[in-house]
């Protein structure tokens, strides 16, 4: 039998974690000058190893957030990222144990949820996490992707340099309207990061602002340009948009038309943009917008599923009794009687029975309680109460992250 040896990492051991890690998804390993950037995400006591016969053998870390739950509420979360295993260590349980540990110190530490980005499908369904939010690629030819005469715009954009950037666009993202659910809030090293591409890709990002027609400043875009040498290569240039934000409609497309008439660009290409998002109902030839792709964003696994269900705010409809089970985190396992007015927990027998996987997907509005019946994913003990969970946890906007990590 394996023995696991399940640490919280100290700092000196940071490096070695990340090495790890870039090693598992075939990344280069950071250089000094990338590492001095990259370090700044990683904070004490959020970051974990498997030891097995004395040797680092798979790690995973967290950041500090907080997630926008349905209804409007932001709750503490856990965002984590940079999970690895050895190519030679893997099968044997590391990554188990590092989840566990994980996730009992996240409970331990008050966060309600933990939340990640998966690399692969099949990974983290096994550990309660589920498919919270969904996101596109869209890609659009700027010269012929034009705006209807009617669509939403205005205001001004302007250029910043990197060192504006990091001080206005994080306080411009917590003001953006109404974070909807799915939403994150982003650690100052995720912003490091973010905007420093040039010593951990290769890159500098561009950055560009929108400010309404009082001068206050609403929305942010951040890219990378991808140019082709028109001698060698096909001579197109793409704009990758990593990062788009608007307070509303009017910032938002604004961005959008700035960054469809920038001389000498073919194509703008974004990633991670909202499922709807209006943008080809702002086109004058709605075709013009491409749809790349269409991928599951982020994966939600409630840790405190009693406040996770208290805070959301549920639509009119008779309540619902749904049962849980959670292996892991077993304090979790129960009935919860759910109403527009909120949810506590009950002693009710279930009408609706699932494994604590299946409850991210339906809180956010990413599956319906009928399609989860119909997929047997969830247990029907009272036929009425699918529809009525259908109703209850209908959310009126799509989910949406929009922030990689
Ligand atoms: C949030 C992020 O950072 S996403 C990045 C995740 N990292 C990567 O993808 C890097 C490359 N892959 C790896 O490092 C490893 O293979 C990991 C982390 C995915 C899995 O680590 P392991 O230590 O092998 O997992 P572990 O042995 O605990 O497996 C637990 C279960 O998950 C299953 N499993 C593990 N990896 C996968 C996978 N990629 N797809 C499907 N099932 C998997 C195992 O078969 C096992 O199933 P069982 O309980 O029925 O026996």
């Amino acid at each position: 039998m394996t023995e696991h040896d399940v640490r919280c990492l100290p700092e000196s051991e940071f490096r070695a974690s990340n090495d790890l890690f870039r090693e598992a998804v075939h990344a280069p390993v950071a250089t000094e000058e990338a590492w001095r950037v990259i370090s700044s995400r990683y904070e004490p006591g959020r970051v974990w190893g498997d030891y097995l016969d004395g040797e680092l053998a798979g790690t995973a870390m967290s950041l500090a957030s907080s997630l926008t739950v349905p209804g409007g509420a932001e709750l503490p979360a856990a965002a984590v990222t940079a999970v690895g295993v050895r190519a030679d260590r893997t099968r044997r349980g590391v990554l188990t144990a590092l989840m566990r540990a994980q996730l009992t110190r996240v409970r331990d530490r008050g966060e309600t949820a933990a939340m990640l980005h998966a690399s692969e499908t099949g990974i983290y369904g096994r550990f309660g996490y589920g498919v919270a939010t969904t996101s596109r690629t869209v890609a659009l030819e700027t010269a012929r992707a034009r705006p209807r005469e009617d669509a939403p715009g205005g205001g001004r954009v302007r250029l910043l340099g990197p060192e504006e950037a990091g001080k206005l666009l994080p306080a411009i993202y917590r003001t953006v309207d109404s974070p909807g659910a799915g939403m994150i809030s982003r650690p100052e090293g995720w912003w490091t990061l973010h905007l420093n591409r040039e010593h951990t890709h290769g890159h500098r990002v561009r950055v560009a602002v929108h400010s309404d027609e009082h001068g206050t400043d609403d929305g942010f875009a951040v890219w990378v340009p991808g140019a082709n040498d028109y001698r060698f290569g096909d001579g197109r240039t793409t704009l990758r948009v990593l990062d788009l934000h608007g307070a509303d409609a009017a910032a938002t497309a604004a961005l959008w038309w700035f960054l469809l008439g920038v001389d000498l660009a073919d194509e703008v290409v974004a990633v991670e943009r909202p499922p709807d998002e209006p943008l080809e109902w702002w086109l004058a030839d709605s075709r013009q917008c491409r749809i790349r792709d269409v991928y599951d964003e982020l994966w939600v696994r409630p840790v405190d599923v009693a406040e996770l269900l208290r805070r959301c705010r549920y639509d009119p409809a008779e309540p619902v009794v749904l049962g849980v089970r959670d292996r892991m985190l077993p304090e979790n396992t129960g009935c919860y009687r759910i109403t527009p007015d909120g949810a506590e927990r009950s002693q009710l027998p279930p009408q609706l029975e699932m494994d604590v996987s299946r409850l991210a997907p339906l809180l956010f509005g990413e599956v319906r309680a009928s399609t989860l019946a119909e997929a047997n994913l969830i247990e029907v003990s009272d036929p009425d109460a699918v529809s009525r969970a259908d109703r209850l946890f209908a959310t009126r906007r799509r989910s949406w992250c929009g922030t990689h990590f």
